[in-house]
């Protein structure tokens, strides 16, 4: 019997499902969707100064859960969540194969890139690197990156501020996240390869999927609907 076949014959939980949302800036753009999704959590779930850290929503088979943007796909990947939002960025650096992506949710774009100090990108030609030290937050998608192009990469995993790192010696080059490019900017790098462009994804634990294929799919569809009804408003807007 496959796994799905045997799952249906498992009665769905009567606990509710746990929906993880990411703190910080990406918290922020999830308000329109989760409205346009039909949640309704509870007033301070959406408030950064809040210490609560789980929501009850109008629906009492769902709760939200606020973590940081790098554990709610740990959460997902472990089951604690079976639902929830993350940058494409996260899912690249642990490729947890419990996690299902099904939804770009079209919100947090930004991009993972290579940069260096403004100075030294006049005279460099990436295409000659053979050995560098890298600053990152994330060191397995620069690790994977710099592998795939042939280039020996000394990671230093740092958890901010890495645009700090050029400048006090510590590497050459950093991988980072960029959107305006002004952080960038302020502190004299410069972006000099796109290593993928970012958007933030709905997730589901994979388990949960198959365990309660109708409570999740039912989830997803709104997600899905949600998005279009949000499109649908943004093209008669502009
Ligand atoms: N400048 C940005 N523009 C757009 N989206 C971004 C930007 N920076 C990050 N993101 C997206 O938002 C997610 C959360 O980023 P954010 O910077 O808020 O968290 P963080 O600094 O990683 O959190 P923590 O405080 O746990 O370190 C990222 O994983 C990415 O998908
Ligand atoms: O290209 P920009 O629009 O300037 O955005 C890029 C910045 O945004 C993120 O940092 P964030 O502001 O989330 O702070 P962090 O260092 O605490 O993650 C990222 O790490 C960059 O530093």
């Amino acid at each position: 019997m496959s796994a799905l076949s045997s799952a249906a014959l498992v009665p769905e939980t009567k606990t509710p499902l746990i929906l993880a949302l990411p703190k910080g800036r990406i918290l922020t753009e999830c308000g329109p969707l989760l409205a346009a999704a039909g949640i309704v959590p509870a007033a301070d779930c959406l408030d950064e100064d809040s210490r609560r850290l789980r929501f009850p929503t109008d629906d009492p088979m769902l709760d939200v859960v606020r973590v940081r943007p790098f554990d709610v796909a740990t959460f997902v990947a472990f089951g604690a969540a079976q639902i929830g939002i993350c940058g494409a960025d996260v899912l690249m650096e642990f490729d947890y194969p419990e996690i299902y992506a099904p939804l770009d949710l079209r919100i947090g774009g930004c991009r993972v890139s290579i940069a260096e100090p403004v100075a030294s990108a006049a005279q460099d030609d990436p295409a000659r690197w053979s050995q560098v030290r890298v600053a990152t937050k994330y060191p397995n998608i620069a690790r994977r990156h710099f592998a795939a192009r042939g280039v020996n990469a000394d990671i230093v995993h740092l958890n901010g501020a890495m645009e700090l790192a050029p400048g006090l010696g510590l590497c050459r080059l950093i991988v980072d996240l960029v959107q305006t490019g002004s952080t960038l900017k302020a502190n004299g790098l410069q972006e000099v390869e796109v290593i993928a462009n970012v958007t933030s994804r709905l997730i589901i634990n994979r388990t949960a999927l198959k365990t309660q294929p109708e409570a999740i799919g039912a989830w997803i569809q709104r997600f899905r609907m949600a998005l279009e009804s949000l499109s649908i408003n943004a093209s008669t807007c502009t």
